[in-house]
């Protein structure tokens, strides 16, 4: 299965299109992000991979088409509200609070989700929403493999359990979608596998879905439900990783 069709999908653009003076960085862009899915976006440098999702989150206006997020029109929305509405991104560098521990990281992002201020004045309430907050927080650490961590302060985690709390943090925020920018960069092979195999055990269990922009694809495709591969703001290819690594474009992009 490859191809979406809208109603399955958590993400569709449709001809999104995005200039910066004479360069065309998206050129009608068509994609669909299915649900619970991971689907993998790859290219080479400034094939239009960042600027894509810079406008589909708001952080950049399209010039022309549409962005839907669960069939909502979001195009050009601001990213707080394209975010509050469950469409998260995790930049290349992870940026938790360093001095904060893993579990209170993820508290924060439960909070950052809108109180209600009246709620603090009512101590039974707030107390009883503190226990419930630290255990579904336990639950989104072991989901995304931090559980043992809970309590080192983020400054100690490596590269990849960083990546992992990043993505344990937009889960609290109640996002639905992930764009990821190179979730697997600065690790080496083995954990980025272990990186992926997470991914796609989160999506098996959660209600949730994954854009990737990957590099590394020889480690990334084994785990990608679907793939788009742009090139200079155009998709040229998409398929499931077997029909892009078949595909001779692909294979003329990255060895031509
Ligand atoms: N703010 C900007 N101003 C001008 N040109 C830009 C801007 N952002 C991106 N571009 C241009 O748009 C094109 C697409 O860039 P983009 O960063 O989206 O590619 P990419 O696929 O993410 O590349 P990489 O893999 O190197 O990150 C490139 O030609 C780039 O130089």
């Amino acid at each position: 299965m490859s191809h979406a069709n809208s109603n399955g999908s958590i993400l569709s653009t449709r001809n999104l299109t995005k200039r910066f003076g004479g360069v065309v960085a998206l050129d009608s862009v068509t994609i669909d992000v299915q649900r619970n899915s991971i689907t993998l976006l790859i290219g080479p440098n400034g094939a239009g991979k960042t600027t894509f999702v810079n406008v589909c989150t708001g952080v950049l206006k399209p010039d022309y088409g549409k962005v839907l997020f669960n069939s909502i029109d979001i195009t050009g929305w601001p990213p707080y509200k394209v975010y509050s509405l469950g469409f998260a991104r995790t930049f290349q560098i992870p940026q938790p609070f360093r001095s904060l521990t893993v579990l209170d990281n993820v508290l924060v992002a439960m909070k950052s989700r809108g109180e209600n201020p009246l709620r603090a004045l009512v101590k039974r309430s707030w107390v009883r929403e503190e226990k419930e907050n630290i255990e579904k927080a336990f639950k989104i650490l072991e989901v995304v493999g931090l559980d043992s961590y809970w309590d080192w302060e983020a400054y100690k985690l490596g590269a990849g359990h960083l990546k992992m709390l990043e993505v344990a943090r937009a889960l609290a925020s109640g996002a639905k979608l992930l764009a990821l920018d190179e979730p697997i960069g600065g690790t080496d092979p083995g954990y980025a596998s272990r990186i992926f195999e997470r991914l796609s055990k989160i999506r098996s269990i959660l209600d949730v879905s994954f854009l990737v922009i990957e590099h590394r694809i020889d480690i990334a495709l084994k785990y990608a439900d679907n793939v788009y591969v742009m090139d200079r703001g155009r998709v040229v290819a998409s398929g499931t990783s077997v029909e892009i690594l078949k595909n001779p474009k692909v294979a003329e992009i990255y060895l031509g």
